[in-house]
């Protein structure tokens, strides 16, 4: 962690040094550094002593996300939460999950259990995960857990699967108890704070507009100079790379369809595809990556290069970097267009805008189109 915490700095100082010392620049090199000291300051204790693989698991994924944990061969949950959350607290960790097994309200000893680790660690906030599978049963969980100890939220998980997950929702909602987060998926980033209205709206096919904005407002790109690359046709492979890896890291672009309006039954027939469009991209030489992708054309030997170093065949190469130049040309002749040029580049006046607004109407879904009166 110290080496991560060393090479975060380093680079943002080389960075800061190279680039022009911005507001935004040493915003972002700050934030940087603050993402590693937060992860710097999470530990997890395993206290599933119950479910053999259970460590594991936990241990798996907190090395996934590079955030140290604690387990142990004792048998006992309590003496190992209390041991664990010890061990953290000596080295000042200021966030310490202590994740305990499933347990059932029927399952007294259990519950007795959870009431001593309570007591042995003093927690300052219980969150209590439930699957959504369980359906409407999960009111009689939920109220059980909130009677029996002091839940701070409630982590409720499989909203994506289970045709049980609507059943679980109002059910948990019904007892009044706060549902802070929502799983909706197994991968790490499938999962979302809990807001009412925007998860509504998507379950009823309206969308999730802010949400999608709330996403893209997190990819990381130099406006100005992706506009000039854009108007110029100078959009090279690299740039075309570090969009579409970041979209990406946004999670299943399936999701991403779900939060636009009308567009929720769109199937993504392939979400492996875009991954695969990441292995091309790293199989390529520095040379060729800060290029237009010209040379590809010309010296064909190099699509077989890459074909043959990302396990894919020389057609699907040949279709990316066709795409990647139809996109430039598109995207070049779009931006000789005032309104969308000036759109593109931090919005438009406000009579443009009007201008806009009524060259759509009718043609966007209702939904959307109430979104845009709404922020206009
Ligand atoms: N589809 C989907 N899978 C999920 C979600 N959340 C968790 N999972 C998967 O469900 C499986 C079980 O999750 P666990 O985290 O082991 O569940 P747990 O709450 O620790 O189970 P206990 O042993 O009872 O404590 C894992 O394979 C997860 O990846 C979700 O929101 N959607």
């Amino acid at each position: 962690m110290i080496a991560e915490l060393g090479n975060a700095i380093n680079s943002t100082l080389q960075n800061l040094f190279k680039n022009p010392m911005t507001d935004e620049a040493i915003e972002k090199s700050l934030k940087e550094i603050c993402t590693v000291l937060i992860r710097s300051n999470i530990g997890i204790v395993c206290a599933d002593t119950f479910r053999a693989g259970a460590f594991d698991q936990v241990k798996q994924n907190a090395i996934k996300i590079n955030v140290p944990y604690f387990g142990s061969s004792d048998p006992d949950p309590v003496k190992v939460a209390k041991e664990g959350v010890a061990k953290f607290k000596k080295n000042d960790f200021e966030l310490i999950l202590v994740d305990t097994s499933g347990r059932h309200t029927q399952e007294s000893d259990l519950f007795a259990e959870m009431k001593e680790m309570i007591s042995v660690i003093a927690p300052n906030n219980i969150v209590f995960v439930m699957d959504a599978g369980i359906g409407q049963s999960a009111e009689d969980q939920a109220l059980g857990f909130k009677n029996a100890v002091k839940v701070g939220g409630i982590i409720l998980t499989k909203l994506d699967g289970a045709s049980k997950a609507g059943g679980a929702l109002s059910s948990v909602a019904a007892t009044n108890c706060p549902i802070e987060f929502i799983g909706t998926g197994e991968g790490m980033e499938e999962f979302d704070v809990f807001d009412a209205k925007r998860f509504v709206s998507k379950m009823l096919g309206m969308g999730d507009i802010e949400g999608l904005i709330d996403k893209i407002s997190t990819i990381d790109i130099d406006e100005g100079d992706m506009m000039n690359k854009l108007s110029t046709g100078t959009l090279r492979l690299i740039d075309f790379k570090n969009i579409f890896s970041q979209i990406l890291s946004l999670g299943p672009v399936s999701k991403m369809f779900e939060m636009i309006p009308g567009m929720n039954n769109i199937s993504i027939p392939d979400e492996t595809k875009f991954n695969k469009i990441l292995y091309a991209f790293d199989s390529m030489t520095r040379e060729e990556l800060e290029s237009n992708g010209n040379l590809f054309f010309k010296q064909q030997g190099r699509v077989m290069r890459i074909a043959k170093g990302c396990g894919l065949s020389k057609e699907f190469v040949m279709d990316i970097l066709t795409n990647y130049r139809q996109s430039s040309s598109v995207m070049k002749n779009m931006m000789k267009n005032p309104m969308l040029s000036q759109m593109f580049s931090g919005g438009l006046d406000p009579k443009a805008k009007k201008r806009l607004m009524n060259n759509v109407k009718g043609k966007i879904p209702a939904q959307l189109q109430d979104y845009l009166d709404q922020i206009n």
